[in-house]
């Protein structure tokens, strides 16, 4: 029994266990008081049954020896269920130690939600920190907690509201929402007759539902909006609490909480003016706004209707001061109060409106005290235009900024080709490629837009945007995702129109390019297409990679329609290449290949002329080109010269055209405009004709 007692005592129960120890020391450390084979379970979470109840055995058979008196099984069982509760409550703990030593300080790009959330519930520290770099709604859910009453409560004590989730955009709606009830109803229930003893309770339940409205927001919601600290998100309730205390928010909120209504008792519930402090908390409204106006990709909409807002605002205060100057004066008076005729909020509305948008045909004031309430009306209705007008210039302006320098830079490079009296085909092309760019890009320079942005961001950006293109780039997909990273930045976005030219061969190559949209063309040396190349196809690389004999261009690259393409300098490349030797390969075993085959089509090109078409000498066609010349051009003999035995041209393309066209004169004809145009690609020339 003294043995059960004194192994009682060294038991420390798990509940009683401060895992800042554990944190501090290891956690082998930590369960290194226990016995031997605890110690094992401690670090190993899948211990066999059979190895955690063996100290209970051990014991036990010290327990019958010692005595010699049998111990109850109620006393093996309560040991048993101990160790098996010690053991599981040691391993979990051991293992959270351990991942707590092992996660580095260092702030990480994923967001830890769940190391947060562990290291909230149980590490006692002072300054609980969380690192969130991506701007993803966190919101707690732990199911676990709501399983229970007491759970559940312990939830929302420990919920955390980020400030830009939607939990807590939707909760400053509500709020805004009750602030401007207020600021609409105060006024117009303190100055008009609408609040009657029948409709009272109405308004009565609407007053106490937006007070519950701010006292929910002030106890329960504005003391767990986590905020930023040095780079880091504070997490911690008590210090988001003490916070929120210090900040002027809270003060103006209890401010704004002031129970005046307690004075119903002795002015009456009529006297509505009471709950004026319900104005303090007109904090939550401009904030919801910002917020809005933060998180909204296109908040145009919300900017113009928040100031037209402030505008109906202002009318409406003018509508009722114009009212109790009206019952002050007397209700019809004379010709300047309210006549008492009609719906009284929308007679003073309409003149507090004709007032303040200085529309004029007021009725005319007959005393001084009017004349100062007109000239304060003008004034404020002068302020509020300006106010108007300023802001949805400002909001229009705005939001057609691009648009508007784009157009302007439109105008100006095209005067500028018509002073300097460029060929309409190139005003139209430039024409052309200015359409095409704003219509698929809304922006003349893609890279400028993010110039403000840190490198890291950029590169994320810019990974996302052009995923679709690069995920398709076999030079990609088989080369380390860090060469990835780096060259994603160094891409420029070119757009090419129909049958422009993009590398000529022979050019000594300075750039290569992916395809990002559209198709292009290899030209091959006899003017047929090698090869089309489309979305995510690299080319242009050949020349760039210092191969010897290939350091110019070994084909015509021509864009087919509209093509979008990645543009990537040799500068960059060979820079990127440096670390990655492995894509340099790749690179290179491309080009090696892609050459061997071209040497192969020229070989077979060579042969096919040698057979069919050998070329005609230089010196046979100055001699040809007199005799063509002297021969009239539909003579038998200019056909026999021009095309050989079969006296007209065939349409064999793989006929070596141009060295015999260009030493051909332009010769107006039966043939259209020129013998030029007539041969484009049309010419065979026989082995009779030398
Ligand atoms: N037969 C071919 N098939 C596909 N692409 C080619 C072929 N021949 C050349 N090219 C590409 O066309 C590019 C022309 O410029 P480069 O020589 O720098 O690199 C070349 C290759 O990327």
């Amino acid at each position: 029994m003294e043995n059960i007692c004194k192994f009682k005592k060294r038991m420390v129960y798990p509940e009683q266990l401060n895992l800042d120890q554990i944190g501090n020391k290891s956690a082998q450390n930590a369960a290194s008081w226990c016995s031997e084979p605890l110690e094992q379970a401690s670090n190993n979470i899948n211990v066999p049954e059979i190895v955690k109840i063996s100290p209970v055995k051990e014991k036990n058979e010290e327990i019958y020896s010692n005595g010699g008196i049998p111990q109850t099984t109620a006393n093996a069982q309560f040991i048993q269920d101990r160790i098996r509760h010690l053991v599981d409550a040691f391993s979990t703990r051991a293992q959270a130690a351990r991942e707590r030593i092992e996660t580095p300080a260092t702030p990480s790009s994923i967001s830890s939600r769940e190391t947060v959330e562990h290291q909230q519930h149980s590490i006692p520290m002072k300054h609980k920190l969380s690192i969130s770099f991506s701007d993803r709604y966190i919101e707690e859910k732990d199911t676990k907690f709501l399983s229970s009453k007491k759970g559940l409560i312990r939830y929302f004590d420990r919920k955390i509201i980020d400030p830009n989730g939607r939990f807590y955009v939707t909760w400053m709606s509500i709020a805004a929402m009750a602030v401007f009830y207020n600021a609409w109803v105060i006024p117009l229930r303190s100055t008009f007759p609408y609040q009657t003893k029948l409709n009272r309770p109405i308004w009565m339940t609407f007053d106490y539902l937006a007070d519950l409205i701010y006292l929910i927001d002030m106890t329960c919601v504005q003391p767990r909006v986590k905020y930023l600290h040095e780079g880091f998100w504070v997490i911690d309730i008590k210090l988001l609490r003490s916070n929120y205390m210090k900040s002027r928010r809270f003060k103006l909120d209890v401010l704004s909480l002031i129970p005046l209504d307690f004075l119903y008792i002795i002015w009456g519930p009529e006297c509505v003016i009471l709950r004026i402090p319900r104005f303090f908390k007109c904090h939550t409204f401009w904030e919801f706004f910002s917020l809005i106006d933060k998180l909204l990709s296109n908040p145009y909409v919300i900017r113009i209707s928040r100031t037209l807002m402030y505008m109906m605002y202002l009318i409406h205060l003018n509508a009722c001061a114009y009212y109790s100057f009206s019952t002050w004066e007397g209700i019809g008076s004379n010709h300047f109060v309210f006549n008492g005729k009609g719906n009284a909020y929308i007679k003073c509305f309409y003149f507090a409106t004709k007032t303040a948008t200085s529309i004029g045909k007021n009725p005319k004031p007959t005393q001084e005290i009017e004349y100062m309430f007109m000239t304060f009306s003008w004034l404020m209705g002068v302020f509020v235009f300006a106010l108007l007008i300023g802001q949805i210039r400002d909001i229009i302006s705005t939001a057609t900024r691009s648009k508007t320098e784009y157009r302007k830079l439109v105008n100006e490079t095209l005067e500028y080709m018509r002073r300097l009296n460029l060929p309409q085909d190139v005003q139209r092309r430039v024409q052309l490629w200015f359409n095409y760019t704003w219509e698929t890009q809304r922006t003349l320079d893609e890279n400028t837009i993010m110039d403000c942005l840190p490198h890291k961001m950029k590169t994320d950006i810019a990974i996302n945007v052009h995923i679709q293109t690069l995920s398709k780039v076999k030079l990609f997909a088989d080369c380390d995702e860090a060469l990835l990273r780096e060259l994603v930045l160094q891409l420029k976005s070119v757009i090419y129109l129909p049958n422009d030219i993009i590398c000529k061969k022979g050019d000594v190559g300075k750039e290569m390019y992916i395809i990002q949209s559209g198709k292009v063309q290899v030209i091959g040396p006899t003017g047929d297409v090698l090869a089309t190349l489309s979305e995510g196809s690299v080319f242009g690389e050949i020349s760039l990679l210092g191969i010897s004999g290939m350091s110019r261009r070994t084909a015509d690259v021509r864009s087919q329609g509209y093509s979008n393409l990645f543009v990537l300098s040799k500068a960059d490349l060979n820079e990127a290449l440096i670390h990655y030797p492995e894509a340099q390969d790749l690179l290179n075993k491309k080009a090696k290949s892609l050459m061997k085959k071209n040497a192969a089509l020229e070989k077979k090109h060579k042969a096919m002329i040698v057979i069919n078409n050998p070329s005609p000498q230089e010196k046979n066609n100055k001699f040809l080109d007199t005799v063509l010349q002297v021969l009239p051009p539909g003579s038998a003999t200019n056909r026999l010269l021009r095309y050989g035995s079969r006296g007209k041209p065939t349409r064999n393309p793989e006929n070596d055209i141009f060295k015999y066209r260009n030493s051909l004169p332009i010769i107006k004809g039966n043939y259209g405009n020129s013998i030029e145009n007539y041969f484009e690609g049309n010419v065979t020339v026989h082995r009779s004709m030398t």
